[in-house]
């Protein structure tokens, strides 16, 4: 059965971006859908009393529940999370199964390509649902600190679980097997560069930043970020405190693994998780005391809670209730103000705004490090979808504004459609409306993050560090306008 359906012989050409299995018919792809689901409640039971077993198993869930599911990575590990993989698991089980999932998205693209080259003829349709488990393994083997020996056992014990392709439990072995001792070809393909990410989003890369450019910064989507907070005051001291670094946009930057509600200064309010580039366009808006901001996207928070901390009274709107009710949580831990409403931002009428952020929804490309699920889950069309909505919502806030206020517009992608050249349209279709350009100085921002038209440009690769760990910033776009008086 295995030389059958394993051959490891020979290089074929594949388009990575799909999945190495054959493509199931529509009937069986709808039983899929749950990714790779053991069926016996009795055998499950037996078999999760194995260490280390329901960790790998649910880490297969979640991975097929966002490669094929197209779930958010994120969700997967909430505790409302549907469906729930993470029942019964302890803290340390769930924390390897982050790992395993994450690293396996991180790497999902060159995962695939080694899986397609074991398998050259494919997995067979009734054991389809092995991509998921395959992957898992390799992401131990290939990524991880795991011994090899537990990947490959415990990958081969999640196969025979599952009736349809219990009886592929030994290809599960051969493959496994095979790529541990041809791992240092496989890291070698890694190491390319050339599977980071779909071709489709890999080549936008390249067009808007250029071949050198795209590839630094797929490379820098392959390291861990950094965590990085804002703090209420004293930043340098919360440096110290905390053994973090300052860094020049003023955000604290630690590398520390410690769960961050353990950290110090945490329950007290004293600072929240933002990413430093994140940070940065609440701060263009400069809100002054008792001015009237709204926060058009809001949840869960993040510059609410910088619009707050500057004393303007604050209209946190958002369209989604369940995450308005974690930026409430994280206000009041922060004991920090804002009248929330619920609404959807395209629609809403209020009277005019000192100053309104457009923190807009968007493809997230900028912030692949963090979420390396993004590449996996969303598709070359989304763009043009998400850019009209974003379009819609900044000419909503340029009815909001008052003659004089000003609006910042800011997304977290890479992808000009939903930074420059929204913009340009905007201010095409605005002529009341014009652009107040960036000062490094005066607006606290690194010159290297302002482009030539005055709006903040940045890349995963700016804010280098000897120590790559401490390096690197989200991608994010932000440009200031002003209502002409
Ligand atoms: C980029 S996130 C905002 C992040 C937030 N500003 C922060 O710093 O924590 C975008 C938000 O837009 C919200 N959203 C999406 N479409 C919306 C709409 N039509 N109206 C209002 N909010 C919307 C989403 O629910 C999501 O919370």
């Amino acid at each position: 059965m295995i030389r059958r359906f394993w051959a490891g012989s020979g290089l074929r050409v594949t388009d990575t971006t799909r999945p190495f299995a054959k493509r199931a018919r529509p009937a069986a792809r709808a039983a899929n859908r749950q990714g790779f689901v053991p069926a016996d409640a009795a055998r499950e039971a037996e078999a999760m009393k194995v260490p280390g077993l329901p960790a790998r198993i649910a880490a297969a869930h979640i991975i097929a529940d966002v490669a094929h599911g197209g779930h958010r990575l994120d969700e997967c590990f909430s505790p409302l999370a549907v469906p729930a993989r993470l029942t019964g698991l302890a803290p340390r089980d769930v924390a390897l199964v982050r790992s395993i999932a994450t690293t396996a998205l991180r790497r999902l693209g060159v995962i695939r390509k080694a899986l397609s080259i074991l398998l050259e003829k494919g997995l067979p349709r009734q054991a389809a649902r092995l991509e998921w488990p395959l992957i898992a393994g390799a992401a131990q083997i290939l990524f991880l600190d795991a011994a090899d020996h537990a990947a490959v056992d415990l990958a081969v014990r999640a196969a025979r679980l599952e009736p349809k392709s219990a009886g592929f439990a030994g290809l599960v072995n051969a493959v496994l097997r095979n790529l541990q001792r041809r791992r240092e070809e496989f890291l070698e393909l890694a190491a390319s560069g050339e599977f980071d990410a779909p071709p489709w989003m890999a080549q936008r890369w390249r067009r808007t930043y250029g071949e050198a450019a795209a590839r630094a910064i797929s490379a820098m989507h392959m390291m861990e970020p950094p965590l990085d907070l804002s703090c209420k005051s004293d930043a340098e001291g919360w440096a110290e405190r905390l053994g973090g670094v300052l860094l020049p946009t003023g955000s604290v930057r630690l590398v520390e693994r410690t769960p961050i509600a353990e950290l110090d200064g945490y329950r007290d309010g004293e600072w929240w998780v933002q990413d430093a580039a994140a940070a940065l366009p609440a701060r263009f808006l400069a809100a002054k005391a008792d001015e009237r901001v709204l926060d058009m996207c809001a949840a869960p928070g993040g510059k609410t809670a910088q619009l707050a901390l500057s004393g303007a009274r604050v209209v946190a709107l958002d369209r989604s209730a369940e995450r308005l009710k974690l930026l409430a949580a994280n206000l009041n831990r922060l004991k920090l103000h804002a009248e929330i409403a619920v609404s959807d931002a395209t629609g809403f009428s209020a009277s005019p705004f000192d100053a309104i952020l457009v923190d807009a929804p968007c493809s997230a490309t900028g912030t692949i490090r963090r979420h390396p699920d993004v590449p996996w889950t969303k598709k070359p069309g989304d763009i043009e979808g998400l850019a009209s909505i974003q379009a819609k919502m900044l000419d909503r806030a340029a009815t909001l504004v008052r003659p004089g206020g000003r609006i910042v517009y800011c997304t977290c992608s890479l992808e000009p459609e939903e930074g420059e050249l929204q913009i340009a349209a905007f201010l095409r279709r605005n002529p009341d409306f014009r652009r107040e350009p960036l000062e490094p100085r005066k607006d606290m921002v690194p010159a290297e993050f302002v482009n030539e038209d005055g709006d903040m440009r940045t890349l995963p690769t700016m804010l280098p560090h000897a120590e790559p760990r401490l390096a690197g910033v989200d991608g994010f776009f932000a440009s200031r306008i002003v209502r002409r008086e």
